[in-house]
């Protein structure tokens, strides 16, 4: 059969929708219309579904090379964990007592976690002096309209909130690195706006922002959960097969793919992330804003990597501070049969090249002189067609500037990614939650 065929609805549905792009959005996205009785074409470019998430091997072990930590205050993953029974591993490292750190001025220092911070509150209250008045800027961080006071935090960078805060030095150095982490950048190229909202969203605490931004995994990795969500997808799954252009005509929809084979559909949901919208062709064209985004593209293109050492080091978390570092943040994850598994996130590719294992040796030297790596690897998200760039993180202006545009259906399209979500916008839990916005919007539109 022609795939014009293949993509052609012939049994008894309400319709029928191809999904571009099966990542978490894609698939959630996938199983609500399939299970809502709309037939539905899963075209994927990769020849695995899953996108930015990528359980796989790394010295023996199945590990995540992209999304991994989820939390019970991120409402969509965990009312999808509850749901499939998943259970939770920790990555011990988060909040191990042993902290090893490099100053600004590129000298090391050990530290125990309990000196720094003797209780929780203690903690608290550092991120509190980063975000003086967080409430009061952003009262309602899961609401998508704008405000005045969110956009003002939105076009100011992280870097400047960073250099005018009341901190101590190694308060400085410790919110440097979890910002440059987490923004997946310098932080002179990401907007304050962004984690002051993962803040507000973990209820203004930083005892709750840091458990749930490094520290409890999906036991069996990402794959085991979107296994079960496209398990419940009765979707026609296509791998390897690259979307290049998306014409809507009058009745519906057409899309073609690099091979020039040709679906046809009711309606699409494009869940590509907002960096790669610009190279699919549209027709009629995307609305300025939306190719405006994406041509700009968002900051997130930070390194992750996964390492591993000779002999059994005792659990720490390694703090270096800065663009301009190869690491910013090590987290100890395991340590048996006489190696350790660490992971560790950089501000970019251009500070450290992942792969080159003398180049990763050097960079874990800064926190364990004498430590010999064995093997490390890094996923290539940044350079990869179908990603370029790792989770969301905006440019300053980007925070709230571009979310209604991202948001917004154009035709018989509807738009899913993490990328542009409400809640946890640049999270496995925001890709969820756009799977179901644009899978409503479908049925939405469809069902007249
Ligand atoms: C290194 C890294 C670490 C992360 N850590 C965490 C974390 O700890 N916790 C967390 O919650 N989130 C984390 N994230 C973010 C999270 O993984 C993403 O926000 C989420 O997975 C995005 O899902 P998505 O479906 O919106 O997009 P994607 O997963 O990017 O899916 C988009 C899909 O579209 C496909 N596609 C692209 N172009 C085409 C085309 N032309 N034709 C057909 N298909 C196409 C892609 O191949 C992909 O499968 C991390 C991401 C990375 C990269």
């Amino acid at each position: 059969a022609s795939t014009a065929e293949a993509g052609e609805y012939k049994g008894k549905s309400k319709g029928h929708v191809i999904v571009i792009g099966g990542g978490f959005a894609g698939c959630t996205a996938s199983r609500e219309l399939s299970r809502s009785g709309y037939k539905v074409t899963l075209l994927e470019a990769r020849n695995r579904l899953g996108g930015r998430t990528f359980t796989s091997k790394f010295a023996g072990e199945m590990v995540d090379m992209g999304g991994t930590w989820v939390h019970w205050s991120q409402p969509h993953v965990w009312s999808e964990i509850r749901r499939y029974g998943m259970e939770l591993d920790e990555t011990v490292g988060a909040v191990a007592e042993n902290v090893i750190y490099i100053d600004y001025d590129g000298k090391r220092h050990e530290a125990k976690w309990s000196d720094i911070w003797p209780t929780a509150e203690d903690h608290d209250k550092v991120w509190r002096k980063y975000y003086p008045d967080a409430y009061e800027m952003m009262p309602f961080p899961s609401m998508p309209f704008q405000d005045l006071k969110w956009i003002e935090t939105d076009n100011i960078t992280m870097q400047e909130k960073l250099d005018t805060a009341d901190l101590s030095e190694i308060e400085k150095i410790y919110i440097d690195c979890y910002h440059s982490t987490c923004g997946a950048n310098a932080m002179d190229q990401v907007s304050y706006a962004y984690i002051l909202r993962w803040y507000a969203h973990a209820g203004y605490s930083g005892t709750c922002i840091n458990d749930l931004g490094l520290r409890f995994k999906i036991k069996g990795g990402t794959k085991a959960l979107l296994e079960k969500i496209i398990g419940d997808a009765n979707a026609d799954i296509h791998l390897s097969t690259p979307v290049r252009k998306v014409t809507q005509t009058k009745n519906g929809v057409e899309v073609l793919t690099d091979t020039d084979k040709k679906f046809t559909a009711d309606a699409v949901v494009c869940a590509m992330p907002q960096n790669v919208l610009r190279d699919v062709e549209f027709s009629p064209a995307l609305p300025a804003g939306k190719l405006k985004a994406s041509e700009d593209t968002h900051a997130g293109s930070g390194t992750k990597l996964h390492v591993q050492l000779e002999g059994e080091y005792e659990a720490f978390g390694g703090w270096a501070p800065g663009g301009d570092v190869p690491i910013n943040y090590v987290l100890w994850d395991s340590a048996k049969n006489g190696h350790t598994h660490l992971i560790c996130f950089g501000p970019g590719t251009d500070t450290l090249d992942m792969n080159d294992t003398e180049a990763v040796q050097k960079a874990i030297e800064t926190f364990l002189p004498d430590a010999k790596v064995i093997q490390a690897f890094g996923y290539g998200w940044n350079d990869d067609p179908y990603s370029q760039g790792v989770w969301f993180s905006p440019r300053p202006g980007q925070a709230y500037g571009i979310l209604e545009d991202m948001q917004s259906s154009h035709g018989r399209i509807h738009f899913a990614s993490g990328d542009w979500a409400n809640s946890w916008r640049g999270f496995i839990d925001g890709a969820i939650e756009q799977g179901l916005v644009a899978a409503d919007k479908v049925r939405d539109q469809l069902k007249g």
